[in-house]
């Protein structure tokens, strides 16, 4: 009952980040990390913790989630674990960071 405004706030927020329109930035971020389709084997000895959209929307569906507090913390470990692995210069620390402003920028309102 207590944080059931906070849990309908972070449900409008995943639907909003997941729409199309956000796709140029999102995609790497929508599923799980497939190491072997991305050709990185090293991915799970780096990443103890990965996180995704797609993951993060189940657990939200599935009630995992008490608040909003927990909601975010995913959705800044999934950040987190891109800026860890991959290097400052590759496409997709820049993808995650513009994605990051975009989500920080609804995250504030
Ligand atoms: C050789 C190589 C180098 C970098 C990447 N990164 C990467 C990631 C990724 C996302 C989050 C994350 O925590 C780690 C990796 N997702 C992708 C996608 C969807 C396409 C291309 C590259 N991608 C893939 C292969």
């Amino acid at each position: 009952k207590k944080y059931q405004l906070e849990l309908k706030f972070c449900e409008m927020v995943i639907n909003e980040i997941t729409k199309r329109k956000h796709q140029g930035y999102s995609y790497p971020f929508l599923q799980p990390v497939d190491p072997v389709a991305l050709n990185i084997p090293t991915y799970h000895k780096i990443i103890k913790k990965p996180m995704d959209l797609g993951t993060i929307g189940q657990k939200l569906k599935g009630g995992q989630y008490t608040n909003a507090k927990e909601f975010k913390a995913d959705i800044d470990l999934m950040f987190d674990n891109c800026y860890k692995f991959n290097p400052e210069s590759d496409g997709v620390y820049k993808m995650g960071k513009n994605f990051q402003a975009v989500i920080e920028e609804l995250w504030a309102t």
